[in-house]
């Protein structure tokens, strides 16, 4: 449905993200006319040109105009440090590097200006954007004065977008990318893409998915590559693209992809050169070998530095770079899946070229709504590591359960790794701990062809706090979540503080009602859709959640101290000490590191068993209030986007119920404990819940 919106309609089916530009309140409006009203720009690139476009584009809109063009007193001025008069201001620009910007009101040959300033026109366009953010959350220009510089070099999107349209793992549609009408069809999506991952400072994008096909390399394929790279380029975003290993079997014809083969070294740089003539600024390779079925260095007895130096040197020249990924688990160590990544990335510490860094998703499984922080971080400080979220919610239900990731990613980079004194995870992704200046932060992308792009509107903020994280590791959830509400919805506090509210407990309220406790990987096989805690069948004992949860009469959990796995012992010294004892493992990651009897007293005072169940009917109590709370909004927020939103709240109180009653039938077949008093039974008995299945689930690799 359309709303009326300053004269003209317009959908607000989520399609314009963060970027709505909707008239700011009365007075605040009233200043942006009177203050703002004309955009300058002193030079003329095609990064400045869609500056000054974003710029009038949102001041006409948040002023309440029809176009932000006219003569004005203050005009907004868009100019980088080459400019004579900015020059002459004597800005702090130094410190500012290829990509900060800074905004500030000043007088400017001989008049009252906003100045937006960087050393490059790539800076002014994310200073142009920090700007409207401003604007968008409640800032007047007449005291503007921003500044900043992102933290990481590389802010990544990876799409799992395979070349038949389908996302791996995608929730929100097919892929936005239209192969078949690429190249020569430029959507302008792609643009409004582009803008969406500008403003919040994205830099680069995988285009196509990790578990790549050769043909995304073929000349066909590259067309369509730099057709995207031509739209992205002015809004500073590289491509990249996911290299299969054996891509020089399956196209050049040879016998074997051996890195150390000089005619498969000759094959990539061929490759290499033949990309970078159609995309002079391709970024480089991702890669994912040796796992889940991959080709990879492996196959020849190989290591993993031999694969990516030898794709390294291909790409070197061009001033390109490989990430190669450490998501890695073999069949061969069934042991501990946690394991296998640092058993064999740690000793490769060291052995990469100084043009590759290497992957590393954020916990050592697999993008669990909650996993303790991947072993590797602070345990390969001679390696330039990029840390890997996932954006879209593989594990924590898809599209229609609402789960802001911003608590998820920012307590991972919040972690300390304590190998050094006082140092985090967000140390050493941002390269401080080590001075790398190679730093990178990934994210699977949860974009598709929905008008809403994401999924749903709060998926939205996903793709929002990825990107303000990425470009600042050390940021807080709140404030980040603070700024989306009032962008997407409106900067009143009647709307962003229950909005926030609703947001900050969400990601933990899943982790209640799916995995408490430090548990994982029980969800039901394949889609990884709702429960299946029982599932012990499959080929492989790491595929099974019972290899997880590791449930039996006396007690639940995964014994990852010396008397099991000992997979403790990855982390640093006074770390594993800590994760070693029970006592002094925090709660919420107790059964991922310890097998403990159901009647174990924790803090509360309740046993394991009572406060698992304590957890499931939180879960399930913080959706219902969620619908409470969001239900009080129905008149502070347009029709279409509400009621959406209502009716996603509604599916996943129903499946968080689904959950709770499931894993406590489950669980209770196992322990044949009773419930604790005053706690109401799983609706239907176990028997049921094994024979629901999830008909089709979307994204599913098939
Ligand atoms: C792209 O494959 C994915 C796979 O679908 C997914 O279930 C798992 O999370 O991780 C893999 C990976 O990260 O490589």
């Amino acid at each position: 449905m359309l709303v009326a919106s300053a004269g003209t309609a317009q959908a607000e089916d989520g399609y314009d993200l963060w970027l709505r530009y909707r008239p700011l309140a009365t007075n605040d409006a009233a200043a942006l006319q009177r203050d703002a009203q004309s955009v300058e720009r002193r030079d003329d690139t095609p990064t400045l040109r869609v500056a000054v476009d974003e710029v009038r584009r949102g001041l006409a809109g948040l002023s309440g105009r029809a176009s932000a063009d006219g003569t004005s007193a203050h005009p907004v001025v868009l100019a980088t440090g080459a400019d004579r008069d900015v020059a002459a201001l004597r800005l702090p620009l130094a410190t500012l590097g290829d990509e900060g910007y800074l905004v500030r009101s000043t007088t400017f040959g001989g008049r009252r200006v906003t100045l937006v300033t960087a050393n490059t026109d790539r800076g002014v366009l994310y200073g142009s954007f920090a700007m409207l953010r401003y604007l968008q959350t409640g800032g007047s220009l007449a005291s503007i004065d921003l500044t900043s510089t992102p933290r990481v070099k590389l802010r990544v999107l990876n799409h799992w977008d395979n070349l038949d349209g389908v996302v791996e793992r995608g929730y929100a549609g097919q892929s936005l990318w239209d192969w078949w009408t690429l190249p020569d069809f430029r959507d302008p999506r792609y643009t409004d893409y582009a803008r969406a991952n500008a403003s919040i400072g994205i830099n680069g994008t995988v285009l196509n998915n990790v578990n790549a096909k050769a043909e995304s390399l073929t000349p066909r394929y590259i067309a369509k590559a730099a057709a995207l790279a031509d739209v992205f380029r002015p809004y500073g975003i590289k491509v990249y693209l996911s290299a299969r290993f054996s891509a020089p079997i399956e196209l050049g014809g040879l016998k074997t992809a051996d890195p150390l083969d000089p005619q498969v070294a000759a094959w990539w740089k061929a490759k290499a050169d033949e990309i970078y003539r159609a995309i002079p600024d391709f970024g480089g390779f991702l890669v994912k070998a040796n796992s889940e079925g991959q080709p990879g260095p492996r196959d020849y007895h190989r290591s993993h530095a031999d694969g990516a130096n030898m794709l390294a040197a291909a790409v070197a020249p061009h001033g390109g770079i490989v990430m190669w990924r450490a998501f890695v688990y073999a069949d061969t160590d069934p042991e501990d899946r946690a394991k296998q990544a640092y058993t064999e990335f740690k000793p490769l510490d060291g052995k990469f070229a100084d043009n590759v860094i290497v992957q590393v998703k954020n916990g050592a499984i697999d993008f669990q709504p909650r996993e303790p922080f991947h072993p590797l971080f602070g345990a390969m400080p001679k390696t330039p590591l990029m840390i890997e979220f996932q954006i879209t919610k593989e594990y924590l239900g898809f599209a229609t359960h609402l789960a802001y990731l911003g608590p998820l990613f920012a307590e991972t980079l919040a972690s300390e790794t304590m190998q050094k004194p006082g140092e985090t995870v967000a140390n050493v992704v941002d390269g401080v701990a080590e001075g790398h200046t190679l730093t990178g932060m990934a994210g699977v992308a949860n974009i598709g062809r929905d008008r809403d792009w994401a999924g749903s509107t709060f998926n939205q903020a996903n793709w929002y706090a990825f990107g303000r994280m990425a470009w600042d590791p050390t940021l807080a959830a709140a404030p980040v979540a603070r700024e989306w509400a009032a962008m997407t919805f409106a900067p009143t506090p009647a709307i962003v503080d229950p909005v926030v509210g609703m947001m900050m407990g969400s990601r933990e309220a899943v982790v209640d009602y799916m995995t408490p406790l430090g548990l994982a990987h029980l969800m039901a096989t394949g889609h990884h859709y709702g429960p299946g805690p029982w599932v012990a069948d499959l080929k492989r004992s790491e595929w099974n959640p019972v290899y997880y949860h590791r449930a039996d009469k006396t007690g639940i959990g995964f014994d990852r101290t010396k008397t099991g796995s000992d997979a403790v012992a990855q982390y640093a010294p006074a770390l594993a000490r800590r994760l070693a004892d029970p006592a002094t493992t925090p709660e919420r990651e107790l059964l991922w590191f310890h097998h403990l009897p159901w009647d174990r007293r924790l803090a509360s005072g309740r046993t394991v068993w009572a406060e698992m169940v304590h957890d499931y009917d939180a879960g399930v109590d913080y959706v219902s209030t969620m619908r409470r709370q969001w239900a009080l909004l129905q008149f502070s927020i347009d029709a279409e986007r509400w009621t959406k939103t209502a009716t996603y709240l509604a599916v996943q109180e129903r499946e968080a119920r689904w959950w709770r009653d499931a894993s406590v039938a489950y669980w209770m077949s196992v322990n044949h404990l009773p419930l604790p008093p005053g706690v109401a039974p799983p609706a239907h008995d176990l028997a049921w819940y094994k024979a629901l299945k999830v008909p089709y689930a979307p994204g599913n690799p098939q």
